[in-house]
């Protein structure tokens, strides 16, 4: 299945579609506040796929939240984020509303619990339309929907069903639908094919490519899945402890990773290659209280004694992109002895923090 070009040929401006800029969501809790993201940078160009990795817990989920200003109540954020030439976080919640689904969309990972099983597919997309369009005629509205449909591979016959009707493959493809129907200029698919079979996954990635490719949605990709991001993306930014640690191009930072978290993290991926299993000893740190210098120190089998104590500085990768390790400089701000590795002990220590 394949999404048509039906648009005009689009002129890239050059212009990022978004720029997140020290991006920082806390919630508050009993124990003090989980710093979930803690100071996260990117640009997203036109029709680019960004892909979020990292292991469960280190924050995908609430960056790509935070972005399209859906936090559950409680959650505070800070930084700026850059929105066609608009900052919108801090845009009051009535003018953010208004940007979503119009301008911005979400798919999420759990097609049913967003689909009200109440309602017909009509009633999903004329709900969704007549947000942003009050004055839109049903007429209007179901040529709008069984385009939408048809570009997913979705006939026409079953745009008066209900969720439950359709196959857990077809249910993504609907929320990609109703997500695309108002032609959103930035899209956060959040683990869009985690539920779903591996050939109904490879469908949706194709969906997600073409769309890219005919439509120019920049798309933050959030996944567990390296192979996904190989695949569909353009960049990576590889998430750890509330930090994008690394972040570049697929291929730069699949061929040469230069974070030891970004190398753990495709080690332990398995692929045709794969001749043992590899993974990561110890779990990501708690996030009320992350340990000082670089949050990956205890787990990492390069640490040094600065990473024990400073935090790293975000570096130009080589090949492009962007790094913080310790490993890769700037190495006159390592005091004297800190290249020193680690040792055992305390590595021990800090991993029981
Ligand atoms: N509503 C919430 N209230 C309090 N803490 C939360 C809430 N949602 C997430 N967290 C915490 O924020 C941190 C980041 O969670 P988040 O779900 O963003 O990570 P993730 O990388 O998306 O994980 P996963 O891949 O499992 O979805 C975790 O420590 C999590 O427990």
């Amino acid at each position: 299945m394949s999404v048509e070009f039906v648009e005009p040929p689009y002129v890239d401006s050059g212009e990022p579609v978004i720029s997140a800029r020290d991006v920082r969501v806390w919630y508050g809790t009993t124990r003090g506040a989980i710093r979930a993201v803690d100071g996260v940078s990117f640009d997203l160009a036109p029709g680019e796929t960004l892909g979020l990795v990292g292991e469960s817990g280190c924050g995908k989920s609430t960056l790509g939240r935070g972005l399209m200003g859906l936090l559950p109540q409680g959650a505070k954020r800070d930084g700026e984020v850059w929105f066609k030439g608009r900052e919108i976080l801090g845009m009051k919640a009535k003018d953010n509303y208004r940007l979503r689904g119009h301008e911005l969309g979400m798919i999420f990972q759990e097609p049913l619990t967003r689909l009200n099983p109440l309602m017909r597919i009509s009633d999903h997309f004329e709900e969704s339309i007549k947000q942003h369009d009050p004055g839109a005629t049903k007429d209007a509205i179901r040529a709008r929907a069984l385009e939408a449909l048809r570009l997913m591979g979705i006939p026409p016959t079953r745009y008066r069903s209900y969720p439950h009707e359709f196959s857990g493959g077809m249910r993504q493809r609907l929320m990609i639908a109703l997500a695309l129907v108002l032609r959103p200029s930035f899209v956060v698919a959040d683990e869009p094919t985690t539920a779903l079979d591996v050939l109904v996954e490879a469908q949706i990635v194709q969906i997600l490519n073409d769309l890219r490719r005919n439509f120019h949605t920049s798309l933050l990709l959030i996944t567990h899945n390296v192979g996904i991001v190989a695949e569909a993306c353009d960049r990576v930014a590889v998430m750890y402890a509330g930090r994008i640690v690394e972040q570049g191009r697929v291929t730069d930072v699949f061929e040469n990773p230069q974070h030891p978290y970004t190398r753990e993290l495709l080690r332990s991926t398995i692929s045709l290659n794969t001749t043992g299993l590899n993974f990561i000893p110890g779990s990501p740190p708690d996030l009320v209280d992350p340990p000082d210098g670089c949050r990956f120190h205890p787990r990492c089998p390069d640490a040094m004694a600065v990473c024990a104590t400073k935090n790293p500085v975000t570096l130009d990768r080589v090949g492009g992109g962007r790094v913080e390790c310790w490993l890769v400089g700037p190495h006159e701000q390592i005091p004297p002895g800190g290249t020193q590795p680690l040792k055992q002990e305390e590595l021990a220590v800090a991993d029981e923090a």
